[in-house]
């Protein structure tokens, strides 16, 4: 028996531990983690704060008897503070009481995922300032929201966590302020062009938005609980509740002094999830991915990354020798209404990572003018000029095309050009779209 410890049973260690326990029958596996609870989807807060599902109950899919049941160990409220990678031991501290252990391994995967970024300004730490990213900040979050003299929500960040609360908190009847230090929301993930659309939705639906602002202080009352959103400008907002959601960094605690590290502190892997210790292997949220669009590491965090780098470590840990294919860093958002899926690079994104592209454009109703129901759908897909291999897409609508970003995404893995894509054999269907797709007319139009 070859022995696995997984630190961190959450997306990343789970998918890793049942590849391991399905098809590794030789492999014995041990689980630890310091929360109460595994499995937790976190995109399904915002759905269930802003009461767009009943409850909370089907947002984890898993639970510890699921693994003891396939023969694992598994140690929940359980910290690890320390490893000793020169003996391959890992040192625990049981959280509720009870004496520390030491777990000896083979091999270790390290999923410990990642932590929200705190502003570093002052009044940080006051009461009523939140983040969300476990399931009991979700909880925090909905008790706040309850209370009547909860009037004023302040949102610090328009990504994706902050734009779906943001939704969450208007649902519940809040007034709304969103801050962020971009000059529009979603920026990490969209060209203007398409994130003045979800900025144009938001205000539609009466949120106030305050881009370009970046928060430099917040103050509180005599009781130490937040009352006041302060700008660099100097401008003052009064709040009675404050989300941050700033972006996560990955939690490198446990092997920062041990394993080579990316610029924000991910532990590096290789594409057999594979750090730079051989008896160490890391995914998820704490770890680099390879991106296809960059042919090269980067930072993303993301669920659907974590569960896939996850099934590659249990593999390579069981045995066999599987290769990640990367990743496009595909993702989506639904808000009052609006879809918007994107893939890869955006013309920003790609400027900065130094890629030099070109992008092609269109924009039309998604079906026939005969057809009632009936949205416009608009497209962008973005290639490199040299190769003209294309390296992203974007699309929106109030309909639902996010199916489509799904090929992007392919296209991009498997490096196609944008002149294949223009000739590519797309099914015409009144119900689904026009003879003449936006897909292939957007293709068409590159030059
Ligand atoms: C509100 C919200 C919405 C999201 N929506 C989406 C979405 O729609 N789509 C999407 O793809 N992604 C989404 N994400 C991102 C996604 O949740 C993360 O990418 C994902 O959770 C990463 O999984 P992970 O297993 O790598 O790490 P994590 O989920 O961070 O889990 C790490 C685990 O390690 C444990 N741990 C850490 N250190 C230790 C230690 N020293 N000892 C013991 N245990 C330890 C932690 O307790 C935790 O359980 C969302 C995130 C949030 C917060
Ligand atoms: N739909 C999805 O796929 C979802 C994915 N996630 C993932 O979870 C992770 C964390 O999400 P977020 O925290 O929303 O990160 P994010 O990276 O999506 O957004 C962070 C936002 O904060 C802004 N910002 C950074 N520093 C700031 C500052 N000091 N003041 C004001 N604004 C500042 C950035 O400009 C950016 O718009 C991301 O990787 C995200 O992709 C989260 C929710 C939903």
């Amino acid at each position: 028996m070859s022995r696995t410890v997984i630190i961190g049973a959450n997306h990343a260690g789970i998918a890793a531990a049942n590849t391991l326990l399905d098809n590794y029958p030789d492999q014995e596996v041990v689980l630890v983690d310091r929360n109460t609870n595994l499995s937790y989807l976190g995109c399904g807060t915002a759905l269930w704060v802003g009461r767009q599902i009943e409850d909370y109950h089907g947002l984890f899919y898993t639970k510890k008897e699921d693994f003891e049941a396939k023969g694992a160990k598994i140690y929940m409220e359980t910290s690890v503070n320390d490893i000793d990678y020169a003996g391959k031991k890992v040192h625990c501290h049981p959280l509720t009481g009870g004496d520390d252990f030491t777990l000896e391994y083979d091999h270790l995967l390290l999923t410990t995922g990642s932590t929200p970024i705190s502003p570093n300004v002052p009044g940080r730490d006051l009461d009523g300032i939140h983040f969300l990213k476990l399931f009991q900040d979700g909880q925090d979050v909905d008790k706040e929201m309850s209370k009547p003299e909860v009037q004023t929500v302040a949102v610090i960040g328009a990504g994706y966590i902050g734009v779906e609360v943001a939704e969450a908190a208007k649902r519940r009847g809040k007034k709304v302020l969103v801050f962020d230090a971009a000059p529009t929301c979603l920026a990490n993930y969209y060209d203007p062009e398409f994130s003045s659309m979800m900025e144009e939705n938001l205000k539609e639906h009466d949120l106030e938005l305050h881009f370009g602002k970046l928060v430099s202080e917040y103050k509180g009352d005599a009781n130490g609980r937040v009352n006041q959103v302060v700008t660099k400008e100097g401008e003052t907002y009064d709040v009675d509740l404050v989300i941050n959601a700033i972006g996560f960094r990955p939690n490198n605690d446990l092997g920062k002094d041990h394993l080579d590290l990316f610029a924000n502190g991910a532990y590096k892997v290789d594409r057999h999830q594979v750090t730079s210790d051989p008896a160490v292997y890391a995914a998820g949220d704490c770890a680099t991915i390879y991106s296809n669009a960059l042919d090269g590491d980067t930072y993303i965090a993301l669920a659907s990354n974590a569960v896939r780098s996850g099934i590659v470590a249990g593999h390579n840990i069981g045995g066999t020798a599987l290769e990640a294919i990367g990743v496009q860093g595909s993702n989506g958002i639904s808000i009052f209404g609006l879809n918007l899926v994107s893939t890869g690079l955006s013309v920003e994104s790609a400027a900065k990572f130094g890629v030099d592209v070109a992008y092609t454009d269109f924009e039309d109703l998604q079906k026939p003018a005969f057809m009632k129901v009936n949205d416009k759908v608009k497209i962008r897909i973005v290639y490199e000029k040299s190769s003209r291999r294309v390296v992203g897409a974007q699309l929106a609508s109030k309909a639902d095309v996010s199916m489509a970003i799904h090929m992007f995404s392919l296209a991009i893995q498997e490096h196609v050009t944008i002149d294949k894509l223009s000739l590519l054999d797309i099914f015409f269907l009144p119900h689904f779209n026009q003879p003449y797709n936006y897909i292939t007319m957007a293709a068409l139009g590159a030059k």
